[in-house]
C-alpha cells in the first residue's frame, strides 16, 4: 500500500510517497529514500581561505549575491535587511560588488542561486531563516551534481554565506553564531572559507535529490516543523505550538 511520509529538510517540507518505509537511527538505506553525507560543496573550500583579495592589491572586485526572503520571520527579515544595507555597504562595498535579490515566493531562492553560480559569483549569501538557507543550499546542485561556473577557466568556486534573520535560525545557533546580522556581516567581511558537509536524500531519479546542511527529520519532528510554519507570527513559540499540534495528531 502506498503511503505518504513527511520529511523536513532543514526548514522546508516535502512529501515523499513510498511503498514501504522504515526508520533507524543510522539512516541506513530504506526504500526510495536514503541519506548520505557529501564532502564539501566544492573541492576547493579549504579552511581560512579568503573569498576577497587584499584591498590594496590590484585584484578584481568580488561579486557577492545576497538572496533575501522579505517574508522571513513574518516580515521582519525584509525590514531588518533595509536597515542593514548601509552597514553592509560600508563594510563590504570597498572590495565587493553587492548584488541584492529578493525572493518572490517559495523555491525562488533555488533558481537565483543556480544563476548566480553559473554567472561566477564569488559567494551567495542567504538572508533569512533556515528555509531560505535550505533553498540556497539546494541551488548549489542540479540533477545530482554541483552547479558550476560557465567560465571554465575560473579558479575558485562559489562560497555559501548566511545572514541569519529568520524565526528559528537553527543552523546559525548550531554553529554557535549569535542571531546578530552585523556580526554576520563582519564574518563575511573577513572572507574566510571553511568546508561544510552537505547531506542528500535521493529519490528514484537525480532530479528528486534533496540536499540539507542542517538537519533532516522524519515523522513527528517533521510534522512539528510543518505545523510550526503556520504560526510564524508568534516567533519562536511557533515551534512549541507546532510540536504540540504534531504530537496531538500523531
Ligand atoms: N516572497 C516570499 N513570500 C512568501 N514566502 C516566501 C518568499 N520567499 C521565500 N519564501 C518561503 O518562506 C519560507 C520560510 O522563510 P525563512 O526560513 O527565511 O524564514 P522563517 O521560516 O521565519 O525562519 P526559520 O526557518 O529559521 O524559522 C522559505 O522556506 C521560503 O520557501
Amino acid at each position: 500500500m502506498a503511503c505518504c511520509y513527511q520529511v523536513s529538510l532543514g526548514g522546508g517540507i516535502v512529501v515523499v510517497a513510498a511503498s514501504s518505509f522504515s526508520v533507524n537511527s543510522k539512516l541506513k538505506p530504506i526504500p526510495f529514500l536514503k541519506a548520505e553525507l557529501l564532502k564539501p560543496m566544492a573541492s576547493d573550500l579549504s579552511p581560512d581561505r579568503s573569498i576577497f583579495h587584499d584591498a590594496s592589491s590590484s585584484s578584481p572586485r568580488r561579486d557577492l549575491v545576497f538572496i533575501v526572503n522579505p517574508r522571513g520571520a513574518n516580515g521582519r527579515t525584509g525590514k531588518e535587511w533595509k536597515k542593514l544595507l548601509p552597514y553592509l555597504r560600508s563594510r563590504l562595498g570597498k572590495n565587493c560588488n553587492i548584488c541584492e535579490s529578493m525572493t518572490s515566493g517559495p523555491y525562488h531562492a533555488i533558481d537565483i542561486t543556480r544563476e548566480a553560480i553559473r554567472e561566477g559569483a564569488d559567494a551567495v549569501v542567504a538572508v533569512g531563516g533556515d528555509g531560505t538557507l535550505h533553498e540556497v543550499v539546494n541551488g548549489f546542485f542540479w540533477a545530482g551534481k554541483p552547479v558550476t561556473n560557465h567560465n571554465r577557466e575560473a579558479t575558485r568556486s562559489t562560497a555559501l554565506g548566511l545572514i541569519p534573520l529568520g524565526t528559528g535560525s537553527d543552523f546559525a545557533r548550531t554553529l554557535g553564531w549569535k542571531n546578530d546580522p552585523c556580526e554576520a556581516i563582519n564574518r563575511i567581511a573577513k572572507g574566510l572559507r571553511s568546508p561544510v558537509d552537505v547531506g542528500v536524500i535521493t529519490g528514484e531519479s537525480e532530479e528528486e535529490s534533496h540536499y540539507f546542511i542542517n538537519v533532516a527529520d522524519i515523522h513527528l519532528s517533521a510534522k512539528a516543523g510543518y505545523f510550526a510554519s503556520r504560526y510564524k507570527r508568534f516567533g519562536n513559540l511557533c515551534y512549541v505550538i507546532g510540536a504540540l499540534q504534531a504530537f496531538h495528531g500523531a
